[in-house]
């Protein structure tokens, strides 16, 4: 149980009815499981939680209630919108030395300018929460934090309260270690718009064969309905199971959560350094380890993949020779294997320059040619053209940035998007000059096989 804690604060501050102040506070506490915090949560804050974990494992986030919710309508300035209104709440920030730092999490749509209806209609251009209750584990301890942004100036009477709570929260999350509910039950499985996917790969490579564009990418949705109403903290918790070395994150907005298991981060930044991935060009994975290993060094040298894979890297370089000093890329790409597929991969590392915050990145980079193509309008264009659906957030920016301006970006693919019995699932695949209808489809089941296998789903086995 965390230790009280006593500081003159919110107590001592005489705040202006109209001013707004963000307070926050962090105790260490022993280990708590992160799913046992949000199960621990669900009663109250089921339409109010997120959930993050980086791929390397060594940071987990945990959000229960909204301290402050971020929307923003903005058709192009939905970017820039969340970073000054996050900028306005960090300025009203009271925080000691020993406090960790608040995070803002949340995600953009792929593409503000697709107005299709769809099963997306509640998530606007960008939503983004800070937490009342934000657990973290960081390298092995575990913190968690209260938030509160207010321009009340009974403020530590509603603090108090929030210490009541924190502790009731960390108290049943210690008591009940999180025990996950078997898979779900798939009735059935619709594959929407199959016949229209099809067509769009062929259209879209032969107007790349017409030099109309050099790489776009191509997507589709299936739909899976199951016998009861899903629980969002079990599907969090087989996804992580089912593929480990990647990027998880849940995103609950009212009665939709939106999840999955990425491989690809978009940008990092801590302490001034900059990270990305580029990660283009896919191949299955072997049954046996020499077959395995015959597959990557096929992948290694395939014109048509390391066409897609280049196009992510020459967009990647030129954001990070315009924002960025000492920037680091390898010449070759590397194998990034995961659990069922292989990709080309090349991380990018630089110094950042300046004052560029995330959100910056995050605009620069979006939407990269492992989502979108190249050149970039033209290919989002023949999107909005061609794929009859609208990407929602998947294939979008999701992620957090904290009140130091340290934060991390991923790339909201092998996801889902579930609601009580029924969940869209989303892939897609980078098209080419030289690329195949069959292939491709087939490409795209590899790339649902995460998420299907977390829901319970039947994998489509060739
Ligand atoms: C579009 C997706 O993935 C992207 C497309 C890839 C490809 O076509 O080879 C590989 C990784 C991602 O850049 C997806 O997973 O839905
Ligand atoms: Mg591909």
């Amino acid at each position: 149980m965390g230790h009280k804690i006593t500081i003159p604060w919110p107590e001592q501050i005489v705040t202006e009815e109209t001013h707004l102040r963000f307070f926050t506070e962090t105790i260490e506490v022993g280990r708590i499981s992160p799913l046992a915090f949000l199960e621990a949560g669900q009663a109250r804050y089921s339409d109010e939680h997120f959930y993050w974990q980086n791929a390397n494992q060594t940071l987990t986030i945990v959000g229960l209630g909204h301290a402050q919710v971020l929307e923003s309508h903005c058709v192009e300035e939905h970017f820039s919108d969340i970073k000054k209104r996050w900028e306005e709440i960090c300025s009203g920030l009271i925080k000691e030395e020993k406090d960790k730092a608040p995070v803002l999490f949340g995600g953009f749509s792929f593409d503000p300018k697709n107005t299709r209806e769809s099963e997306w209609s509640k998530f606007p251009n960008a939503y983004f929460v800070l937490p009342s209750f934000q657990l973290m584990t960081k390298n092995g301890h575990t913190f968690i934090l209260i938030n509160l942004v207010t321009t009340n100036h009974h403020a530590a009477e509603e603090f108090e309260k929030l210490r009541v709570e924190r502790d009731q929260l960390i108290h049943k999350a210690q008591l009940n270690d999180f025990i996950p509910a078997s898979k779900p039950t798939v009735e059935s499985l619709d594959e929407i718009e199959k016949e229209r996917y099809k067509k769009a790969v062929q259209n879209v490579t032969s107007q790349i064969q017409n030099g109309e564009a050099d790489k776009v990418v191509v997507a589709r949705s299936v739909k899976l309905n199951f016998k009861e109403p899903v629980s969002g903290v079990t599907a969090l918790h087989h996804i992580a199971n089912e593929q480990q070395e990647s990027y998880h994150f849940g995103l609950q907005k009212g009665e939709q959560l939106f999840f999955g298991a990425t491989p690809e981060r978009l940008i990092e930044i801590e302490n001034g350094q900059a990270y990305s991935a580029c990660v283009a060009g896919s191949i299955k994975r072997g049954e046996t380890a020499e077959e395995d290993r015959i597959l990557g060094e096929e992948l290694l040298s395939d014109r048509k993949n390391r066409d897609e894979h280049q196009y992510v890297v020459d967009m990647i370089s030129t954001v990070f020779d315009e924002f960025c000093t000492n920037v680091s890329i390898p010449k070759e790409p590397k194998l990034m294997k995961i659990r069922d597929i292989q990709h080309l991969f090349t991380p990018v590392e630089a110094s950042v320059d300046k004052e560029k915050s995330i959100f910056e990145f995050v605009q620069a980079l979006h939407p990269t040619p492992a989502l979108g193509g190249v050149p970039t309008n033209k290919s989002m264009d023949m999107i909005r053209e061609e794929e009859q659906m609208d990407r929602g957030y998947y294939a979008a920016p999701i992620g957090w940035t904290d009140t130091e301006g340290n934060g991390e970006f991923a790339v909201a693919i092998r996801s889902a998007l579930l609601e009580e019995e029924q969940a869209y699932l989303y892939a897609g695949g980078g098209i080419v000059a030289n690329s195949e209808v069959e292939k491709e489809y087939e490409e795209t089941w590899i790339k649902f096989r995460p998420v299907l296998r977390a829901l319970g789903g039947q994998l489509h086995d060739k």
